[in-house]
């Protein structure tokens, strides 16, 4: 069977070192390189210490020209992940971007290059299963209670805010939620910011915190009962089974594809 021949953009980070490794250990997936923002030429056992000869490119065209990769795996942050992903798709090469903070604009330009390019995109705000099942109970959740409040609890070192969990739970609970503002018709906020941020009359708090990995509780509420939906991830291994999912699919899409509740039955 033909290996996968995949680059991982971000591997000195948090996610990206745990996409190489997993990349290296899965027997049909092959490391063609990795794109870093430093190191180049230099092999990942040479700069890193990982027991791999691949090399780093800080130029992404170069490395797809020598490399020829069938995927890339992003995990870096908005604006590069963006670029990235439009060179991929420019390039022949199908992306699975697990970077979050792109905007509607950016989707809606992915959805385009991918139709016109005819590949597989797979944009994952969350790779973890639970989370998906997460979003997924909480958009049926959503056809019985209309109030509903996201919680989404970080590592403080995280750029984004809210999550792209976050934004994509309250995506699904709006597809299938009537249009409501919440709260009190008068509600004030003594400290801007007090009620979080407003997603279609729902709300979006933000929580940033040393220690925290990456949690989020959906509440919802009505008439003398809650219903609280909660997932946390304890680490980042938790996503790559997700990753790997994401890979072996996007090998088959032709088009975009935004979540993985989308390839998850
Ligand atoms: N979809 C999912 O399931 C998950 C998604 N994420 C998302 O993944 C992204 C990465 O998260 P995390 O690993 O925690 O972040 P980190 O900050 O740990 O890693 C990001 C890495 O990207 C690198 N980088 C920056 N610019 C470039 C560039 N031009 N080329 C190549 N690499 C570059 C950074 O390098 P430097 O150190 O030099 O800045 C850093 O090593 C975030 O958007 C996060 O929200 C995170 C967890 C799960
Ligand atoms: O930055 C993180 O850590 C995470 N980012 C993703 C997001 O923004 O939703 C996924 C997960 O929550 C971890």
């Amino acid at each position: 069977m033909k290996k996968v021949k995949i680059v991982v953009a971000g591997p000195r980070g948090r996610m990206g070192k745990e996409a190489v490794e997993l990349v290296l250990e899965t027997e049909n997936f092959e490391l063609a390189g990795v794109l870093d923002r430093r190191n180049d030429g230099k092999s990942l056992r040479e700069a890193e210490g990982v027991d791999s000869d691949a090399l780093i490119y800080t130029d992404i065209y170069k490395c797809f020209k020598e490399q020829q990769p069938d995927v890339l795996i992003d995990l870096t942050t908005p604006e590069v992940g963006m670029e990235h992903t439009v060179i991929a798709l420019e390039s022949g090469v199908r992306p699975v971007v697990g970077t979050t903070g792109f905007s509607t604009g950016d989707l809606a330009k992915l959805e385009d290059l991918c139709k016109q390019t005819r590949l597989g995109c797979i944009i994952a705000p969350n790779f973890a299963v639970g989370a998906v099942l997460m979003m997924k109970f909480s958009k049926m959740a959503a056809r019985y209670f209309s109030d509903v409040e996201i919680i989404e609890l970080h590592h403080d070192q995280k750029l984004d805010a809210p999550s792209g969990t976050a934004v994509k739970t309250a995506e699904m609970i709006s597809s299938v939620r009537e249009r409501k503002k919440q709260g009190h018709n008068d509600e004030k906020e003594a400290i801007p910011g007090a009620r979080g941020a407003d997603f279609e009359g729902m709300h979006i708090h933000s929580v940033r915190l040393p220690g925290l990995i990456a949690h989020q509780q959906v509440m919802f509420g009505s008439d003398g009962q809650t219903l609280s939906i909660r997932h946390d991830s304890y680490n980042r291994a938790s996503f790559m089974s997700g990753v790997k999912l994401a890979v072996e699919t996007v090998m088959e899409k032709d088009s975009l594809v935004y979540g993985l509740e989308n390839i998850i039955e």
